[in-house]
């Protein structure tokens, strides 16, 4: 059974790279009929908020990307938060110390960053010295009688080489000796991002890790600690960190590109899954799809190692994409009360109707109601030129064939292109220009639909007083 998840820390809003992380597992999961496990890693009691919990499940939540074990949903091997397995990584602790795999340092942080700093100096890639490593039975027992609170470091042993086959960058090598000896358990009791995330993989079962490359130097660590536990190891697979256009990672300190600062401004999640769906991944088709049958499209074998930046013009692509595809009560839901208000009861599904293929957020929508349901047209100096180059008699016999033909915009054009001997964009764009104040928009047969005879012939006059202030 696949077994994937999604750990987050919640110490800010996720954002676009956290939640590809999410949907790729999640994804993976679904197309082997598997379990996506959602895991909190809350033991960095500083910085994690409840807040951020919150609001990481409503967003996963709103992308689709549903959990199958995890907080609020019964799982066997919960607890599924960080804080509350503390137990479980003490059985873990006496086991490594039972082997003798790990040794109390009392190094101070001071100590550290000299050895650190002087290492640097020569050259050296910094790495912990192994100066606790050698310390008796007795000199532990004196620095504890002093009171002194050790960490405990894992004892990595020399010349041993880690391989692995990571499932985007493919055979890993590490060797043991460039990796210094690891804190496992830090001072106050804690257990780090290595150990507890490790321990929970191997515990909660999880058969494949899908997560970012900023992890890639844990895993030999990680598997490493597992082996030596004979606990069972996960599948890697490292995805390259999306970029923002800054050209520096996505991260939640960054506070950029938030699942949540993208829906407040009208995205669609379907946009946003289709979008990441293929940041990293070739997917073979460029429809817009569910996130099941994104999972049906779903291979390991096709994520991708280069680097990924991320694209606005091609999330906006996605977007128009998911605006098309919305239903009207999909439409009429997103589009919301503060919209929809500004529309005429009567005229909503015709309104929606007319300017469906003109806008990617609800604001556009708002600005398209503004246009028709004020009594004014507001329109810049290119605008006005093309009114003032239409001539008066052009909105004279623009009223008149209104009169005779009403809404059915066809035969006012034809009547329009007989009396006035113009067509194409001659005919056309005075029109939009006069209906709209703008030079392009929504189809102009909805639009006189929209507006109804009395408005039409309405901004057939206003075009004709502009045209004759020339
Ligand atoms: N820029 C990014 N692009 C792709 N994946 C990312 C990016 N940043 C984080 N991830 C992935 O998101 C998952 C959750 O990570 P985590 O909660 O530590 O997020 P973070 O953004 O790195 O947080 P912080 O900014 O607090 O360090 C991990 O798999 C991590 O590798």
């Amino acid at each position: 059974m696949i077994r994937t998840r999604f750990s987050p820390s919640p110490t800010g809003m996720i954002h676009l790279g956290n939640a590809r992380a999410a949907l790729f597992s999640a994804l993976y999961a679904a197309r082997h009929h598997g379990v996506f496990i959602l895991r909190i890693e809350d033991t960095d009691a500083a910085r994690s908020e409840i807040r951020f919990v919150e609001s990481l499940e409503n967003d996963l939540n709103w992308l689709g990307v549903h959990w199958g074990e995890g907080p609020g949903v019964h799982g066997d091997y919960g607890p599924y938060w960080q804080s509350q397995r503390q137990d479980i990584y003490a059985k873990y602790y006496k086991v490594l110390e039972e082997k003798k795999l790990i040794y109390p340092c009392f190094c101070t942080d001071q100590e550290l960053l000299l050895a650190r700093k002087r290492q640097l100096s020569r050259g050296q890639a910094p790495r912990y010295a192994g100066t606790c490593r050698q310390l008796t039975p007795a000199d532990i027992q004196s620095r504890l009688d002093e009171g002194k609170k050790p960490a405990w470091r894992y004892s990595v042993p020399a010349d041993q080489s880690i391989e692995f086959v990571d499932t985007v960058k493919g055979p890993q090598h590490f060797r043991s000796d460039d990796i210094g000896d690891f804190i496992v358990r830090r001072a106050d009791g804690t257990a780090p991002f290595l150990f507890c995330n490790a321990i929970d993989d191997a515990t909660m079962k999880v058969t494949h890790v899908l997560r970012g490359e900023d992890h890639l130097a844990n895993t030999p660590r990680q598997i490493m600690l597992l082996r030596a536990m004979s606990l069972h190891t996960p599948h890697y697979g490292h995805l390259s960190l999306i970029v923002g256009e800054d050209g520096a990672p996505l991260s939640k300190r960054h506070g950029s590109y938030s699942v949540h600062e993208l829906r407040e401004q009208g995205f669609l999640p379907a946009a946003i899954i289709n979008y990441l769906a293929r940041l990293g991944h070739t997917c073979d088709t460029q429809d817009l799809l569910s996130f099941d049958h994104l999972a049906q499209h779903f291979y390991l074998e096709r994520l991708s190692r280069s680097p990924a930046r991320f694209d606005a013009s091609q999330l906006m692509f996605w977007q128009k994409t998911a605006v098309q595809a919305l239903d009207m009560p999909e439409m009429i839901r997103w589009l919301g009360e503060s919209v929809l208000n500004q529309v005429p009861e009567n005229a909503r599904k015709l309104f929606i109707d007319t300017v469906k293929s003109n806008i990617e957020f609800p604001q556009d929508a708002a600005d398209w109601s503004r246009i028709f349901f004020h009594e004014t047209v507001e329109m810049d100096q290119e605008g006005l030129q093309i009114i003032r180059d239409a001539g008066e008699q052009f909105f004279v016999e623009a009223e008149q064939a209104i009169d005779k033909y009403g809404t059915d915009l066809d035969p006012v054009l034809a009547e329009m292109k007989k009396t006035l001997g113009v067509q194409g964009k001659k005919l056309f764009m005075p029109l939009r220009v006069a209906l709209t104040g703008k030079t392009h928009g929504p189809e102009l047969a909805l639009i006189a639909q929209l507006l109804g005879q009395g408005k039409l012939k309405h901004r057939m006059g206003l075009a004709f007083k502009l045209a004759s202030k020339n």
